[in-house]
């Protein structure tokens, strides 16, 4: 058995359940060896996908990988069975190799000096970033959980990195609205906490200006595992965010299809190219 801990998203993908479903029935109801077939080989084909996919993407640090996993062997269940964190933590929350790799090339390509990692667990997507920062580049990672504040700490200080990480334990819209009056700004902000905050977020973000002129804003979990775009599912914070940034003219949005979806917000004013005169 493999020692790497097996971070792969797309196991909980609604299409992949689905097709799991799909083949257990194809079984039990005595389908034609053809469409059992078939039905296997579209699954092979997603985890091949995936496969190559990781194959491909660049490599993460060795403090990365010891993030990934230490979470893994952490007894999260137990913690929050004891009344030691305040939501279920899990690792799959990480956003991992594919998506941390992502990260890192975004705060490159924006040049960013500061960043804001909103919803920190055990740090990967913050040093993920922090990583390509230059040497006097800030960011600033943010929780609620107080338990998370020791635990995440001592694995970043590990990293060569982690003098460029400052890590806020409190309520993520007073450390906003406090930064915003302070007069400072972030040019990359990744969010990956409660969605149901997210509105109120992205007032602080875009009107009030934490977010510094020609900043990106990456947001994760663009389809909630589905919620986004799945008939059958009720109205939910995910597809509330999503008809918010729908109606806001302001705003050029792209979904990244990447692992649950990442939505990449800029001013729409900022992408706008010019015509030569
Ligand atoms: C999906 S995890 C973040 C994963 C992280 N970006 C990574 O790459 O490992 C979400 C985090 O947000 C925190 N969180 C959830 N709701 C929150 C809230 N209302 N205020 C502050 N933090 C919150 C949780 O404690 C959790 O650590």
């Amino acid at each position: 058995m493999s020692s790497k801990p097996v971070h792969i998203l797309s196991l909980s993908d609604p299409t992949v359940l689905e097709l799991q479903r799909a083949l257990k029935l194809a079984q039990n109801t005595g389908a034609s060896p053809d469409v059992i077939k078939s039905i296997k080989m579209a699954l092979e084909l997603v985890d091949l996908r995936e496969k190559y996919t990781d194959s491909v993407t660049s490599g993460e640090t060795e403090v990365c990988q010891k993030i990934l996993a230490e979470t893994y062997k952490h007894d999260w269940k137990r913690l929050h069975a004891d009344g030691k964190i305040k939501v279920d933590l899990s690792p799959v929350m990480m956003t991992g190799k594919l998506e941390g790799q992502f990260l890192k090339s975004m705060v490159s390509i924006q040049k960013a000096k500061r960043v804001l990692d909103i919803g920190m667990f055990t740090g990967y997507s913050a040093l993920s970033m922090a990583e390509a920062l230059p040497a006097d580049g800030e960011l600033v990672t943010l929780d609620f959980d107080k338990y998370l504040e020791t635990f995440t700490g001592s694995l970043l200080r590990e990293s060569p990195h982690a003098k460029k990480i400052q890590i806020f334990i409190g309520s993520l819209s007073d450390y906003m609205k406090d930064t915003v009056k302070a007069g400072k700004s972030f040019d990359l902000i990744f969010m990956d906490a409660d969605r149901s905050y997210y509105p109120e977020y992205l007032k602080i973000i875009f009107e009030e200006g934490l977010l510094a002129p020609r900043g990106t804003v990456l947001m994760d979990n663009a389809f909630g595992y589905g919620c986004a775009y799945m008939p059958s599912v009720e109205d939910n914070p995910t597809r509330k965010v999503g008809d918010l940034l729908m109606a806001d003219p302001s705003l050029h949005k792209v979904v990244v299809p990447l692992r649950d979806g990442v939505v990449m917000l800029r001013r729409k004013a900022d992408v706008d190219g010019q015509v030569p005169q």
